[in-house]
């Protein structure tokens, strides 16, 4: 937080302001508006076609708005590629992991700390102490680091996709469903990696349909239905809201 003028002023590390997404005839985002402060943890909820993970499509440049604005530290980002987005400090993990299953745990982060990283790995440039701390950062032990990634369980492969959304060095980090198909132990090792991070001044925007596990990780919640802003505010007052509890948990 900044102070000017004898104010307290917040830093917006993310603005986004009446984006719209229309496939064809179907408005995936319809006038969405929200803000998301430097180092606050945001919940982003809806029911199965919400709009949810297009918005994050949207924030990364995979999809490009029908229109509205989305400024990242307060410069619009609108027109950049997903890797100048990166670059600028905001990146994603996805519902289902994306890695690279016949590298180890190491080779993966690698693929994310640089953006030459094919050359890197023959020639073999590479910061192995970074990868190791990227790795023990989000739970991974010393064991795990020369492990294919074909072989990792699903509480590991989303350790693995935390480890190469950090590498990236973004502080702004979308999450899409860290949870799904997670036991309960996994669960509760992937939200104290989250806590962590959160102590350490990250930033999250998070989508989750596991409620209680999302709730204490976060600040706030935005409840959408049709890609239109239903409810935003504390967590709980998200979900007794009558508009939320109508769409998203089928009660009147
Ligand atoms: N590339 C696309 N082309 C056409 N329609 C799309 C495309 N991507 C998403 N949609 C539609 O946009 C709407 C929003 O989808 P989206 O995946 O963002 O929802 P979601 O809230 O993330 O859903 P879920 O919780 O099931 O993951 C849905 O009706 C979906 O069918």
């Amino acid at each position: 937080m900044d102070t000017a003028a004898g104010r307290a002023v917040m830093t917006m590390a993310l603005e986004v302001r009446n984006l719209v997404k229309r496939f064809g005839g179907l408005v995936a985002t319809n006038d969405l508006s929200f803000d998301l402060a430097e180092g606050e943890s945001l919940g982003l909820i809806g029911p199965n076609g919400a709009g949810k993970t297009t918005v994050f499509s949207q924030v990364m440049g995979e999809l490009r708005q029908t229109s509205g604005s989305i400024a990242l530290f307060g410069e619009e980002i609108s027109s950049l590629s997903t890797a100048q987005r990166i670059a600028r400090g905001v990146s994603r993990t996805y519902q289902v992991p994306r890695p690279f299953s016949d590298l180890d745990v190491r080779e993966n982060i690698r693929v994310g700390l640089m953006p030459d990283s094919l050359r890197a790995m023959i020639f073999g440039a590479a910061d192995r102490d970074r990868e190791d701390e990227l790795a023990l950062s989000v739970g991974f032990t010393r064991q795990d680091l020369d492990r294919p990634a074909s072989e990792l369980s699903m509480g590991d492969l989303r350790k693995l996709e935390f480890a190469r959304t950090l590498a990236t060095g973004a502080k702004v980090l979308l999450l899409d469903e860290v949870f799904a198909g997670l036991t309960t132990g996994e669960i509760a090792m992937i939200a104290e990696v989250i806590q962590d991070l959160r102590h350490r001044g990250f930033t999250f925007l998070m989508v989750s349909h596991d409620l209680p596990a999302m709730e204490p990780l976060v600040d706030r919640a935005i409840a959408i239905e049709r890609g239109t802003l239903l409810a935003q505010g504390a967590f709980a007052d998200v979900l007794a809201d009558e508009a939320v509890r109508a769409s998203y948990l089928g009660v009147a």
